[in-house]
């Protein structure tokens, strides 16, 4: 079974972030620092978390899996902010 620990939703987290990037304090901020970083080091987080997804969901717990998940569904966030794509821009393709 998996653990509900927060109700933010995949909105709320975007607006979020979106306003971290933009005024946030990258030595506070994980956003602010991964956006200042640049879409380089923010592509090797999101294969890393993405591999890590793999792993948990072929060996480990539900949970554990889904907090991969929502470790890379964050950096996917953090991608889309960094680059300027909005939520509309990604849901068009969906
Ligand atoms: N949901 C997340 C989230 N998920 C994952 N992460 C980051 O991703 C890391 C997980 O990746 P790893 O396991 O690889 O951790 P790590 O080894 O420390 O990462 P590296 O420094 O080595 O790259 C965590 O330690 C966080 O730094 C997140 N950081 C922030 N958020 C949320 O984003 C919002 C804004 O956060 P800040 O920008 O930090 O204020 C808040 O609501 C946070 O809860």
């Amino acid at each position: 079974m998996v653990t509900i620990m927060s109700k933010k939703t995949f909105e709320e987290l975007f607006a979020e972030l979106q306003q971290k990037a933009a005024t946030g304090d990258p030595t506070t901020s994980r956003t602010a620092e991964l956006v200042q970083a640049g879409v380089h080091t923010i592509g090797k987080k999101v294969v890393e978390e993405a591999a890590e997804v793999w792993m948990a969901a072929e060996y480990e717990s539900d949970e554990a899996a889904a907090e991969e998940i929502s470790q890379l569904l964050y950096h996917l966030q953090v991608m889309m902010v960094a680059k300027g794509i909005s939520l509309d821009d990604v849901y068009a393709h969906l």
